[in-house]
């Protein structure tokens, strides 16, 4: 297999509306493109999580490769857990301060799947990781003045680990960027997969 000593050769695609997902792979001084769907995020209620965040990004990464005729397309969806409940992004500001009423004061799970699919053979890597993060107690003023904020509501649990919502979470047990939506060193596996390897992509920082 070759190994692009950057992905020059190779045009890369990311399938994602998040801008927290373009700086991160932004960071990487990876050149690419990014090509939104519209996919409906449903799935089945029964599907384990691990399962939810590859089924959608699998599902948001082919809709965009089904579209185009060449180039390695990276997708990712998160979700958070609670009491084995998956809370996505808050429909309303009411949902919101629900949310992190829940999740205030105690432990929850975030998971984020990654898909890499190649759009010329199809050919698909999917995986994810989890990681455990501890909240700290809040009152229902500060998750009043918190959702007001705006930050947390195109959040998966309402919050943002890399914002303000930094200082409502006292731990985390595992790797930071699955909170923040996109696991850094699953994606480099990935794409080490389709002879993408990321380490060889610098730029000065
Ligand atoms: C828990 C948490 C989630 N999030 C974000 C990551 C995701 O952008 C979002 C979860 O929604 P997703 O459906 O995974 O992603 P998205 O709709 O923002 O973008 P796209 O589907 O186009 O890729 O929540 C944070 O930014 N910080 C956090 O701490």
């Amino acid at each position: 297999m070759t190994i692009d000593s950057k992905n020059g050769s190779r045009r890369i695609i990311l399938a994602s509306g998040s801008p927290r997902r373009r700086e991160l792979l932004e960071q990487l001084g990876l050149s690419f493109d990014v090509i939104t769907s519209d996919v409906a995020e449903q799935f089945d209620p029964e599907m384990p999580p691990a399962e939810v965040v590859q089924f959608l990004a699998d599902k948001k990464g082919a809709a965009v490769a089904n579209s185009i005729k060449h180039g390695l397309v990276i997708a990712a969806d998160t979700i958070v857990v609670i009491d084995e409940q998956i809370l996505g992004k808050p429909d309303s500001v009411s949902s919101a301060k629900q949310m992190l009423r829940r999740l205030a004061g105690r432990t929850h799970t975030v998971y984020s799947g990654i898909a890499v699919i190649d759009a010329e053979t199809m050919n698909k890597k999917i995986s994810y990781r989890s990681t455990v993060v501890h909240m700290r107690e809040l009152s229902d003023e500060e998750i009043d003045v918190y959702v007001e904020s705006g930050e947390p509501m195109d959040k998966a649990g309402a919050y943002a680990i890399q914002g303000i919502g930094s200082t409502l979470v006292t731990s985390v047990e595992g790797c930071y960027f699955t909170v923040v939506g996109l696991p850094m060193s699953l994606l480099a596996e990935l794409l080490w997969e389709f002879g993408v390897n990321v380490l060889a992509v610098h730029k000065p920082v």
